[in-house]
This record gives C-alpha cells, structure tokens and sequence, in this order.
C-alpha cells in the first residue's frame, strides 16, 4: 500500500517540485493538496499541475483540516503563519508532520512534536545534510581560535534571511564550540572590529540563485570552507518525500530532523 501524502503550498516553488516526486516515487501517492484561500486553483486537478495530461481526481482545496484527514503524512513548505496551522492539524488529527518551512524563529516545535511526530529541517538536501556533519566534526577539531563566516545566497524572491540552513549551521558550531549561540552571533552592519569567537552572518540575495551555503574558518594563516550549492530544487522536494516516508515509519511523537536520516 502506498503512503498517502499531503502538501501544503503545493503551488509554490517548492510544492510543485514536490508534487513532481509523486510520479516517480512509487512508495507515495498525493492525498491532497493545499493552495490559500482564494486562489485561482482551488477545484482544479492537480494532474497539469504535475504536468500530466489527463487529471488525477485530486482537486486543489484550501482547507488544511481536510488534508490531513485523508493523508498518512504531511509535507509543509509554506509561511510561518499557514505551518503554525499545520502544528494545530498535526495535532488535532494525529498525523505526523514533515516542516521545511524556514524563518520559524520563535516558535517552539517540541510543545507540538511531544503529542505527535514532526521532522523540521531547514534543508532537506541529503547534501547539506552531511555538510552539517562536516561543519560539526569541522568546528570540534580547529577549536575556538578561528573566526567563524557563514555566507548565504539565494533568489530575489526569498523572504527569511540569513536562511534557515545559515542559522542551523551557526546553532553547530556554537553547540561545537560551547558558546551561547544567541549571544555570538556577529553582524557585519556596524562599523565595529570583529569581535573574537563571533560567528559572522553575511547574506546575498539575486536572481533565480536555488541555494548556496558556506561555512568558512579563518585564522591569521589559513581559510578552510566547506561549501554547498544547490543545482535544482528536486535536492530539497526528494528530501523531503524520503523524511515522510520515514516518518511514518518513525510514529513516536518526538522532534526529528534530517541529521536522523543521513
Ligand atoms: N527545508 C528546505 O529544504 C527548504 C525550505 N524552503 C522554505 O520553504 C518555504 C517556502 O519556500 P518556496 O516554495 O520557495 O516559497 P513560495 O512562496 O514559492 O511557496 C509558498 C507557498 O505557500 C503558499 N501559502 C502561504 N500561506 C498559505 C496558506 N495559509 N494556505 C495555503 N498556502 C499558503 C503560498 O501561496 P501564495 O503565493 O498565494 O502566498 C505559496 O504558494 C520558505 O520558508 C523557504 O525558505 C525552501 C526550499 C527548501
Ligand atoms: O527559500 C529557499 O529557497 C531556501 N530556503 C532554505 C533555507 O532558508 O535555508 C533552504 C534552501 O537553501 C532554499
């Protein structure tokens, strides 16, 4: 039996990639998607969406509730706001719940994900998934003595910044180096000296960029990056249908991310 799967945003960069995965995942099958209120698509086949001819008897509809009553699993990718409500839903139906929303700062997913299971990760590419491995094990062995630059590019038209992938990097190496990760933080938008041990954020933003991270460590005599790059934004959308797929294997309610699957 194939896993019955959810989107939310399914009209958004990230949704229609992920609707895309359906047709060749043979695990999953869409039980629904979700577009906002008022949208021109709602009551339409997702089946051109995805880029089929014919239509695949699932209408786009804007209520939450009623997607995560037919779907085994959730995928959201939408805005903080629409993702709180996909907490709510997660919970009130019982149904795991995968999150790749980002800018979600504030929020506290473990009062959700101790009711019911939700995976959260700022980047779902397996990729970026080891790099965060890397960074960890990075900032373990050249210690607090290098200046830490964590650089960011993406499209013209993303909203959070620095990403959500950026910040989870910064949360490693804090966590690496044992420093208070809200309190080392160092912007670049003073005219004050680099401050020692800061770990500095610099954010670019142009064009139809899908994603790139690096990660640099610089002392008086060297530099070592460790760099990520997305090609296509099918790294994220496979990622994420490969979470759903685990977490509903993975019921237990608890917080999960994608360092569990790599
Ligand atoms: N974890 C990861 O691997 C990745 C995370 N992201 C993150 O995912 C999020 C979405 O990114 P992206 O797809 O590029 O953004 P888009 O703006 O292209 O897509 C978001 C979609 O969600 C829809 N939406 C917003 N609110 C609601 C609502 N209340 N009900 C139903 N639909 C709603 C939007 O509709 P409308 O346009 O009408 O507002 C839009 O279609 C961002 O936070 C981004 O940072 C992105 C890529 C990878
Ligand atoms: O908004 C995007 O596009 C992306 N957002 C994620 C983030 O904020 O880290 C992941 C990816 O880099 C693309």
């Amino acid at each position: 039996m194939k896993i019955k799967v959810g989107v939310i945003g399914c009209l958004g960069r990230m949704g229609k990639k992920i609707l895309n995965e359906f047709i060749t995942n043979t695990k999953v099958e869409i039980a629904g998607a979700v577009a906002r209120l008022g949208s021109e698509y709602i009551g339409l086949d997702i089946g051109p969406i995805v880029g089929n001819n014919c239509n695949l008897g699932i209408k786009i509809t804007s209520s939450i509730s009623e997607v995560f009553e037919s779907s085994d699993v959730v995928i959201d990718f939408t805005t903080k706001e629409c993702m709180l409500e996909c907490l709510k839903a997660a919970v009130k139906f019982k149904k795991p719940l995968v999150i790749g929303t980002t800018g979600i700062e504030g929020l506290n997913l473990k009062e959700y994900a101790a009711k019911v299971s939700i995976l959260w990760s700022a980047n779902m590419s397996i990729g970026v998934n080891v790099l965060l491995k890397l960074v960890k094990e990075a900032a373990k062995l050249l210690g607090n003595e290098y200046d830490v630059e964590i650089w960011e590019m993406h499209h013209n038209l993303k909203k959070d910044s620095p990403s959500g992938t950026a910040i989870e990097f910064g949360k490693a190496v804090a966590n690496a180096a044992k420093v208070d990760f809200e309190l080392n933080q160092y912007s670049h938008n003073n005219s004050n000296i680099r401050g020692k041990g800061g770990i500095g954020f610099a954010v670019s933003r142009g064009g139809g960029v899908i994603g790139d991270h690096s990660v640099m460590f610089v002392n008086s005599d060297e530099r070592v990056e460790l760099n990520h790059k997305a090609i296509d934004r099918t790294t994220f959308a496979r990622g994420a249908v490969q979470a759903a797929i685990w977490l509903c294997e993975n019921k237990t309610p608890g917080l999960y991310s994608m360092q569990d699957l790599v």
